[in-house]
């Protein structure tokens, strides 16, 4: 990589010091460590500045510096700033495991019974292959996947891997449940920690909202490289992303329908605003209507666990073409996720934990962009088109969903916004 850009302007060089340690993404971006020295030649943007490390060039998170020779004011500062650096904590770790440290999280978890007896079916189905494996539960929370494989099955050990507060408790629920001879609890990042041995299986829930929002994922893919013995089971072994064009009549009348003529007055100047707060971002926790989804939905991107990189992880694409079933308006696409869990028996049966609309509801439920201008729709219409997830290069457990669509008509009266795209920040 050059020291120089051709194409950005060069400012003359300032000297920054770096405030803590950057691994870039891509080629473009420059990796530094806490406390070095950067000569930034250029500031094209705001977030990304170019600048030169001993003589490599690349972008760099202006948020990470400070100007050289700002320190002695950053001394006296240094208590209330202090806290400011876990700010600059690319994956935010502070506050992700501090959320698992409570138990919060953990009740709605385990109150989810489509997910939790979920993975007791995984266990129970394979129960005899289980026997005298060594497993892994990467981020156990309070043991459950861990207590189900002790209770149903003879595995030799269950190394159950927890990075929050809560490993303390899962501890005493071991013990509690009588299964400390079978299940170990490890306190600490899965990236981190030390096992006694490789592992025979590496169990997970690692979804997040859209399949990856928190990005856990990173974790089990580092895990089962550094852990997984060769011929090792991943469960879930494969995950898909599902997509459907819908309606969402009732929430566009709750978001912006309102402000038409609430208590007879004209509230519509405040529309935009309405926009701007309610349909920038996705809609968490959406319960999608089975007669809401104007076609049939469609896997987008499907991912094998046992292949997929942590590098492919920073864009993911798919594409999808719908033929409309029948009239309606498009307000937008809904999103969900299906996880496979094949059987450690070959020719087994696979336990899938699919959230879609046609499932149990889960407390993921499903997930809803909404177009900024709804569209009507006949049966017969084509929606053809692309998602790309494009994951934030400095804060790791975000992503960028951007959906491309077109819209081709089957008949010529109805009114068209013929092509869109939009791009959905989760959260940045
Ligand atoms: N979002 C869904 N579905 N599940 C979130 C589940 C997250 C649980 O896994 C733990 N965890 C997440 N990442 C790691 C890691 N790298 N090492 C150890 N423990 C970890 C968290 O502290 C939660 O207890």
């Amino acid at each position: 990589m050059q020291a120089d850009k051709e194409d950005e302007e060069d400012v003359c060089p300032e000297e920054f010091v770096t405030l803590c340690d950057f691994t870039g993404s891509g080629s473009e971006q420059l990796s530094f460590s806490s406390g070095d020295k950067l000569l930034v030649h250029a500031k094209p943007t705001s977030e990304w500045w170019w600048a030169e490390l001993r003589g490599v060039a690349g972008y760099v998170p202006a948020s990470y510096l400070r100007p050289d020779g700002a320190e002695e004011e950053e001394e006296e500062e240094e208590d209330e700033d202090e806290e400011d650096t876990s700010l600059l904590d690319p994956w935010q770790d502070e506050e992700y495991f501090g959320s698992y440290g409570t138990l919060k999280l953990h009740l709605e978890m385990l109150s989810d019974k489509s997910r939790t007896e979920a993975y007791r079916q995984v266990i129970r189905s394979n129960s005899a292959s289980l026997t005298n494996k060594v497993v892994m539960d990467l981020g156990c929370g309070t043991g459950i996947i861990s207590l189900f494989c002790a209770q149903l099955a003879q595995p030799s050990v269950v190394y159950a891997v927890e990075a929050s507060s809560m490993a303390e408790y899962t501890r005493q629920l071991v013990k509690q449940n009588g299964c400390e001879e079978v299940v170990t609890v490890f306190q600490g990042r899965a990236e981190e920690i030390e096992l006694p041995d490789q592992v025979d299986v590496l169990v997970s829930e690692w979804m997040g909202n859209c399949l990856l929002f928190e990005f856990m994922v990173e974790s089990v893919l580092l895990a089962r490289d550094r852990w997984l013995r060769d011929g090792g089971v991943i469960w879930p072994s494969s995950a898909a992303l599902t997509l459907v064009p819908c309606q969402a009549d009732s929430y566009y009348r709750e978001k912006m329908g309102f402000w038409e003529r609430p208590y007879g007055l004209d509230f519509t100047p405040l529309q935009p605003l309405a926009h701007q707060e309610f349909f920038t971002k996705p809609k968490f926790s959406h319960l999608i209507e089975h007669n809401d989804c104007l076609t049939a939905p469609c896997d987008v991107i499907c991912l094998n666990m046992y292949t997929l990189q942590v590098k492919d992880l920073e864009e993911i694409k798919g594409q999808f073409h719908f033929c409309v079933e029948k009239p309606g308006v498009f307000h937008g696409f809904t999103a969900w996720f299906t996880v496979f869990f094949e059987s450690l028996e070959a020719g087994g049966a696979t336990v899938e934990l699919n959230t879609g609309p046609n499932s149990e509801p889960t407390h993921w439920k499903q997930t809803l962009f909404m177009l900024d201008r709804p569209v009507r729709v006949c049966a017969g219409d084509l929606i053809g088109g692309t998602i790309l997830l494009r994951r934030n290069p400095v804060w790791r457990r975000h992503m960028t969903v951007t959906l491309h669509w077109n819209i081709n008509c089957s008949t010529e009266e109805t009114d068209h916004s013929q092509v869109g795209t939009k791009t959905f920040p989760m959260w940045r």
